[in-house]
């Protein structure tokens, strides 16, 4: 049996959505499918999700705004009406908005997580109508009933481990079921979404729940490429990766995939395919738990920008037990959270995202660390950004860095800091944002050309 999860950019519009019921029919393996919400229908369009977002945040700032209601409500009202589904679909969508934005109004908790919700499950009521009316045996399965259930945090959700039980159970139902991706519930029967892009993540879930032989992902690209397709024109394509370097790789940059998507998967050691929903004769990349060892060892160049460095030196604090915990306490107790903490004799940097530690609370943090830690300097560089090299058997191959440090040298980038070490198969970089498209371009060029 086999788990299939449509991103987004699959259920565009109806003509996608004839996609995805081509793609279901060509596999009776593919009985399970998880969907995303409506994403981009070209470059400037808007993806379902941000307009809900966009939505539930004018409600909250009490002035709800009619024309993105609308726009949400045109977008599923137009599919509908394009796959000549009964226009009771259309409503069945618009009322569960409707429901969602009552709460929005009200105040509750989790209002802002049922109103995101509605966009996946949209998905999920059109795809599974469109599927009957063409004659198969489908269903609309609600994550409530397929037993997701989640730890409460609100736009974070986290699986608890009783969801793959229930989920197994599904295993006895004969017909395609169709499950809204990117929200659970907690045991409390409240609505709570993953972070964004986490349709991956049910996909996971739901893949490792019920023991499926694959997952497959399909997306609106032939492969994972070595790098991001906005830095190099077609670059290589990727036919395989270890779970550990695409959880690297989608950590640093990669969002083809969540990476928090790998872990269910992995746990039950279930092959994750990433495929084109607008070419699937193209195998696409198999994700998998080992690979025989293979000639070039970096196999893809992640990155990302919108990171800051907080930089602390302290004479002898070497020789000062609890240094480090105690910085990392006061990120703690002010709720930052940290990507990299590189140390040094009397110096130690913490990578943070920028989003993390706004101006506000950058003021307190910084006062923090001088009074309590009566440091010699702290300072804060923000626009840096990171570039993660990955692969599998990288760290025991000589000269790999001084290749690295030659193409950065060659794009005239400096590096501001070097990670290597804790994982096995990668090495990361840090570097100020300008200069982060030719470094990688320059880094592309050194491993992969
Ligand atoms: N290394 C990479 N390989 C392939 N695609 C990548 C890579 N890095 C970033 N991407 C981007 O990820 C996109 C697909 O992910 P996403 O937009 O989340 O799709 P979906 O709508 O299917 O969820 C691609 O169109 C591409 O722009
Ligand atoms: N719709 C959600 C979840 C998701 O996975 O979307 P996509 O498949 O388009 O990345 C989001 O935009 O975050």
């Amino acid at each position: 049996m086999k788990v299939v999860k449509f991103g987004g950019s699959s259920l565009a519009d109806a003509g996608q959505l004839k996609k995805v019921k081509n793609i279901i029919d060509l596999d009776e393996d593919r009985r399970v499918v998880v969907v995303s919400a409506p994403g981009k229908r070209h470059s400037e369009d808007e993806k379902v999700t941000d307009l809900l977002i966009a939505l539930g945040t004018s409600i909250q700032m009490h002035q709800m705004d009619e024309s993105v209601y609308k726009k949400i409500i045109d977008r599923f009202q137009s599919m509908t009406e394009e796959l000549d589904l009964s226009f009771h679909v259309a409503e069945q969508v618009k009322d569960k908005i409707d429901e969602a934005i009552e709460l929005v109004k009200d105040g509750s908790e989790h209002a802002l997580d049922a109103l995101k919700a509605c966009g996946e499950d949209g998905s999920a009521h059109i795809l599974s109508a469109y599927l009957q009316k063409a004659g198969s045996d489908a269903s609309y399965v609600n994550p409530k009933e397929a037993g997701i259930l989640v730890r409460d945090q609100p736009g974070g959700a986290l699986v608890l481990e009783e969801s793959f039980e229930k989920l197994y159970s599904l295993r006895h139902r004969n017909e395609i079921l169709v499950i809204p991706g990117f929200f659970g519930y907690t045991s409390e029967g409240e609505l709570v979404t993953f972070s964004r892009g986490g349709s991956d993540i049910t996909g996971s879930i739901v893949a490792a729940g019920l023991k499926a032989d694959l997952y497959e992902n399909f997306t609106d690209v032939d492969s994972v490429y070595c790098v991001n397709p906005m830095f190099v024109d077609q670059p290589k394509q990727l036919t395989s990766l270890t779970y550990r370097e695409m959880r690297e790789l989608s950590y640093a940059g990669f969002s083809v995939f969540h990476d928090e998507a790998l872990i269910p998967a992995f746990k039950e050691k279930i092959p994750v395919c990433i495929k084109n929903t607008n070419n699937p004769a193209a195998p696409g990349t198999m994700i998998v738990a080992d690979l025989p060892e293979r000639e070039s060892h970096v196999v893809g160049i992640a990155s990302d920008d919108g990171f800051l460095n907080l930089y602390v030196s302290k004479y002898l604090m070497n020789r000062e037990i609890g240094f480090g915990r105690r910085l990392l306490q006061i990120l703690e107790d002010e709720e930052v959270s940290f990507e990299h903490a590189p140390s040094g004799i009397d110096d130690m940097s913490v990578v943070i995202r920028e989003h993390h530690l706004p101006p506000e609370k950058e003021e307190k943090v910084v006062r923090r660390i001088k009074e309590e830690l009566e440091v010699d300097t702290v300072l804060i560089e923000r626009e840096m950004a990171m570039i993660m090299i990955v692969g599998e058997g990288m760290n025991q191959t000589i000269g790999i860095a001084s290749r690295a440090a030659a193409a950065f040298r060659e794009a005239e980038v400096n590096i501001e800091m070097i990670n290597q070490g804790s994982s096995e198969v990668s090495m990361m970089f840090g570097v100020k944002s300008a200069g982060l498209g030719k470094a990688v371009q320059s880094l592309y060029r050194t491993f992969f050309e």
